[in-house]
């Protein structure tokens, strides 16, 4: 099943609270953290996610656009974080972060930038929950969804099918109505959606509509049946 996480990057940061129940039905909330230094934007850092998971039962997806991902992605485990993604430029051990991830009990991911090949971790695959391919360059919302990742997608779903893996594949980044589709066909089967969900009008019903569309796209998919 395909599962829909709006970004709240793109919510009113003043509201946050009714901003993550505007959008009830969700699978995850996705929390963009950005330190100014891995990406060229500051956002918001564990304080304000410890205060999110208390108000809201939608689980949270924590993407972190930071340095020093070894030293601060833990804490984010304990801040109350159901799944936390670490960026790959930015972790020096990436199979002891994912494994400490996992042992303080929270989903493990790890995020792709664009011009980051997936090729050279094939081997650390079935240390992740999900792997997040960036579909424009990481540190703002709104930015137009890059057609080129659409081959990497491709290539990454057939290694998490050749190694049998339980892997998700996310992609964040330009997530619309009009490219969701292009998504889901290439092997896609998580889709962070910023602008698109918190600039409809209804955001819960533009959750329901981008899954759809996700959904008629890979019917048949023998990776889609799974979550
Ligand atoms: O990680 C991100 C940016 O670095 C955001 O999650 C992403 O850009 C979501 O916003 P939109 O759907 O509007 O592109
Ligand atoms: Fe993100």
């Amino acid at each position: 099943m395909a599962q829909i996480n709006p970004s709240i990057l793109s919510a009113d940061f003043a509201r946050l609270a009714e901003e993550a129940k505007a959008v009830d039905g969700a699978d995850w909330l996705h929390v963009d953290v950005m330190d100014n230094h891995f990406v060229p934007n500051l956002t918001l850092g564990v304080p304000v996610v410890e205060a999110l998971s208390k108000a809201t039962d939608t689980p949270l997806d924590c993407h972190l656009m930071i340095e020093d991902a070894d030293r601060w992605a833990p804490q984010y485990v304990e801040a109350g974080a159901g799944s936390v993604t670490f960026h790959v430029e930015a972790a020096a051990a990436p199979v002891r972060l994912a494994r400490e991830i996992r042992a303080k009990g929270a989903r493990a991911s790890m995020a792709l930038r664009p011009a980051t090949p997936i090729e050279p971790y094939e081997d650390l695959l079935p240390e992740l929950d999900m792997l997040l391919i960036m579909t424009v360059e990481p540190g703002f919302g709104g930015q137009a969804f890059l057609d080129i990742m659409l081959p990497k997608i491709r290539r990454t779903r057939e290694l998490i099918s050749k190694h049998g893996l339980e892997l998700w594949l996310q992609v964040d980044g330009g997530v619309s109505a009009t490219t969701i589709e292009r998504c889901a066909e290439a092997g896609a089967d998580v889709f962070v959606a910023g602008s698109a969900v918190y600039g409809a009008e209804d955001p819960a019903e533009a959750v329901r509509a981008l899954r759809a569309r996700a959904e008629a796209a890979t019917a048949g998919a023998p990776w889609a049946c799974g979550h």
